[in-house]
């Protein structure tokens, strides 16, 4: 994890490292030339033609070393420059420098429509909150070709315009597709309005040092960080040992939700997936996913199913390491029969006489690990001191904004203006980590870390995704990954999946299952030897 970061610790960092020998233009050319390796890597290896906006500060000095390191790659490049006439402060040699093509105010449309990339380094964290109005008509300008001709848009640091501390945009910016941010990630870009703004975000080392982690800051989830958190998986296991998930969910209606989030579980690892669903869906879901073990409940019309289905499921939950709880649930009364039943836990303790015919119910704790999602959270939002009743339980509760302004008993838009601490003050009250599924994704925990997406992908957006995600968080755990860290791990990798996804797909195509198609593409990123790399 790294602090999401404000500007004054970012000034602080950048301080630290010039007194420890960097000099400005070390940082500089890696921050230039870090943009550079991401454009290039976003544009497939090749080369083509880039138009650089670059304004008078050390982001538009970023911006040349990056349209250098580009040319010096085969790039063409083309220079508009606020309060900016030469490639002055940024460290570049002066033949490079020569070849850079300006272009004049009134040749932007043209040349904006002859590039194949277009970067805005404008304005960075040095920004203030309204942008000029030469700004705002190129912005104009170069907005209206991305429309046109779909040109990709790459914001260094920041969008120009945005604060970096806020969220707040200013009038006129320009919305990027890509924002590759230097050295540490600033917490404006994101929270709302600036992650409409951002794009997919990138962080590149620059070799700032980053502030102490502290439980009090929002701390960004990083690929280092899920590699750490995935199990370990020996070559003398079996599948029983490296986890087995139980999804409990689905409704005659409803059966592509427990059928998404086993299929995620599975795809992210776990050993042995089954699922317990009324005993219609099993047809229809086994064709789809052989790989699935079934545990067929009594359908939900009939009378007293609800306690008959806990029942089945309390004689069986000792044989899985964690579930999933609610994907496809439905919300008709057999539900919330069947799932007062399942979290009262009332075990059969003893059968007495002939027969059996007397049965003594003995409550006891629901202790089991869960992920708690959909259908479940509605039911939850009914209980009365459930957060006390559930307290030996490890839960991962999955709200989207509705369904937690219904379990805090507050309105949607409290929680949408301020979803981070909606997200802390829910798993405070609950004792239980909390996935915030809005923007920035985040993971609340009890001991007030709040952990944040890297990604807000318009994508997402999609029926299904969620059930995805619930299977991933409930997969890791399976596999012994501890709740807060299978969260995050689910979270990282569904935005990973998504941009795999997206690839292939776009964003308005990609619906859930593609996500699961891309998943285990995101996961052998993360866990397998990376024998492609060499040589590439
Ligand atoms: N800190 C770090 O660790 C590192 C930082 N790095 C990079 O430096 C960037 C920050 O650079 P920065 O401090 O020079 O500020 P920057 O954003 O270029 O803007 C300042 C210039 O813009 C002008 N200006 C601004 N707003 C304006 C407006 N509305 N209207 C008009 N003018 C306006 C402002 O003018 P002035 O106020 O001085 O008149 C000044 O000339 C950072 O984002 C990153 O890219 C990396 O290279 C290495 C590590
Ligand atoms: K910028």
């Amino acid at each position: 994890m790294i602090n999401l970061c404000r500007v004054e610790e970012i000034r602080a960092a950048e301080r630290a490292a010039l007194a420890a020998g960097h000099t400005e233009a070390d940082l500089m050319r890696a921050a230039g030339r870090g943009v550079a390796r991401e454009i290039e890597r976003a544009a497939g290896g090749r080369a083509g033609t880039v138009l650089v906006l670059a304004g008078p500060g050390n982001n538009g000095g970023d911006g040349l070393v990056a349209a250098a390191a580009l040319q010096e790659r085969g790039w063409r490049c083309l220079i508009w420059g606020y309060r900016r006439t030469d490639s002055g402060g940024a460290p570049i040699d002066a033949a490079t420098a020569d070849q850079f093509v300006w272009i004049e105010p009134r040749a932007l449309a043209e040349a904006a429509r002859g590039a194949d990339v277009i970067v805005d380094a404008v304005f960075g964290i040095g920004g203030k909150d309204t942008l000029p109005p030469e700004v705002v008509d190129a912005f104009a300008t170069v907005a209206a070709v991305r429309r046109e001709r779909s040109t990709p848009v790459v914001a260094l640091d920041v969008p120009s315009g945005v604060d970096a501390d806020s969220g707040a945009v200013a009038e006129g910016a320009l919305a990027a597709d890509m924002t590759v941010t230097v050295g540490l990630p600033k917490i404006g870009l994101y929270r709302a309005p600036a992650l409409r703004y951002t794009g997919i975000l990138r962080l590149i080392d620059i070799g700032l040092p980053a502030p102490d982690i502290s439980r009090e800051a929002p701390q960004l989830i990083t690929e280092q960080d899920v590699r750490a958190w995935l199990p370990r998986r020996h070559a003398d296991t079996h599948k029983r040992e490296v986890g087995t998930l139980l999804v409990v969910g689905g409704a005659p209606t409803y059966y592509g939700a427990p059928r998404l989030t086993a299929a995620a579980g599975a795809r992210v690892g776990a050993g042995l997936v089954t699922l317990a669903v009324p005993r219609s869906l099993i047809a229809p879901i086994a064709t789809a996913l052989p790989e699935v073990t079934f545990l067929p409940l009594p359908e939900g019309e009939i009378g007293g199913a609800g306690a008959r289905m806990a029942r089945m499921i309390h004689e069986q939950i000792d044989r899985y390491q964690a579930l999933v709880v609610g994907p496809g649930l439905g919300q008709d009364s057999p539900v919330d029969e069947f799932l007062n039943a399942l979290f009262r836990v009332r075990t059969v303790a003893a059968g007495i006489g002939f027969g059996a015919s007397t049965v003594a119910e003995e409550a006891q704790e629901f202790r089991a690990q869960a992920v708690l999602d959909a259908d479940a959270l509605n039911w939850l939002a009914k209980q009365s001191e459930w957060p006390d009743r559930l307290r030996s339980a490890q839960l991962v509760l999955t709200p989207h904004p509705g369904e937690l302004s219904r379990l805090l008993d507050t309105e949607v838009d409290e929680i949408v203006a301020d979803p981070w601490s909606a997200a802390r003050e829910a798993a405070e009250r609950f004792g239980q980590v909390v996935v915030l599924k809005h923007g920035h994704t985040v993971v609340a925990s009890p001991d007030g870390t709040l952990l944040v997406a890297p990604q807000a992908l318009p994508a997402l957006a999609s029926a299904g995704t969620g059930d995805v995600l619930a299977g991933m968080i409930g997969g890791l755990m399976a596999q012994g990954v501890p709740s807060r860290e299978a969260a995050a791990a689910g979270v990282y990798l569904g935005g990973e999946a998504a941009i795999l996804a997206m690839e292939r797909v776009g964003t308005l195509g990609l619906v859930a299952s593609d996500l699961i198609d891309a998943l285990p593409r995101a996961l052998a990123a993360l866990y397998d030897a990376r024998w492609g790399r060499i040589g590439g």
